[in-house]
């Protein structure tokens, strides 16, 4: 059963934390754009991940462009759902999976769906229609259609007003898997913060590690173990965190 807030305490050497960004570590915004890094988020994010001994990751759809803009610092970090890492300083990205034609039908699509926006990113496709919520019926037919030209190669995901194509196989849950098997992050225990149902097999493995998984929001249907209502809450926690490590004793109470 879902707990909120009663988290057990997160001991710094012996825990990984894994965090996601949109609707986790931020606000949801309009656009992928207009999101808001609060002030000293990135300072809070520095001091934990020293804290932790370098076992924090950010795990995101965005792709590292994007999350390195936001979070700048060479962080470790998962994108595009888990198809592109960079982990101690090394990036992997992966060639884009779609033809240049599929691109260009799919943005020939998307013009003729008034409000909806293209996100092109390294090695995955987001048709956002948060500003056209008519258009979901259309724009799930587009990303459908594309996927269907080579479902060998391409999921689909579904996110918050969004719809997204990525590289058959990939996913949140395996990219924590594989964090898990190297250092910094072997032998200890993950924790992973996650709002959306893409944020579901990354719960489902940090269960099975026996980690500490927590939702961010209200969904009824999550595996994960914990929950906060919204990323303020999180933050807050986070906080705390920081605060109890600074003060010696290795642990932290929510
Ligand atoms: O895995 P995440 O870090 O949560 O990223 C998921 C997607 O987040 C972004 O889109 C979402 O957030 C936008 C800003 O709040 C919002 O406007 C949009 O409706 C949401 O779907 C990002 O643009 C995507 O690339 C990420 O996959
Ligand atoms: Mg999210």
């Amino acid at each position: 059963m879902m707990q909120t807030e009663i988290l057990p305490p997160v001991d710094h050497a012996a825990w990984a934390l894994f965090l996601d960004i949109d609707g986790t570590l931020l606000d949801l915004a309009s656009t992928p754009g207009d999101v808001v890094v609060p002030k000293d988020l990135l300072t809070l994010l520095d001091a934990l991940t020293r804290r932790f001994g370098g076992a924090l990751a950010l795990v995101s759809g965005r792709s590292l462009d994007s999350i390195d803009s936001l979070f700048p610092g060479n962080r470790d970090a998962v994108g595009c759902h888990g198809a592109e890492w960079r982990l101690g300083g090394q990036t992997f990205i992966p060639q884009p999976p779609w033809p240049d034609g599929l691109l260009a039908g799919i943005e020939a699509a998307r013009r003729r769906l008034p409000g909806v926006m293209l996100e092109r990113k390294s090695v995955s496709l987001a048709l956002h229609f948060r500003a056209a919520p008519e258009q979901e019926a259309a724009v799930w037919d587009v990303a459908e259609a594309a996927v269907a030209t080579d479902p060998r190669r391409f999921d689909l995901l579904e996110g918050k007003s969004v719809i997204e194509i990525i590289p058959a196989g990939v996913g949140k849950g395996s990219a924590i898997e594989r964090f898990m098997q190297v250092r910094p992050y072997a032998g200890r225990r993950p924790v992973f913060a996650g709002d959306d149902v893409t944020d579901e097999s990354g719960f489902a493995a940090v269960n099975r590690m026996y980690g500490l998984s927590i939702h961010v929001g209200n969904s009824p249907t999550t595996k994960a173990q914990f929950r906060f209502p919204d990323p303020e809450s999180l933050r807050h926690w986070l906080d705390g965190l920081n605060i109890a490590l600074q003060g010696g004793n290795g642990h932290a109470q929510p």
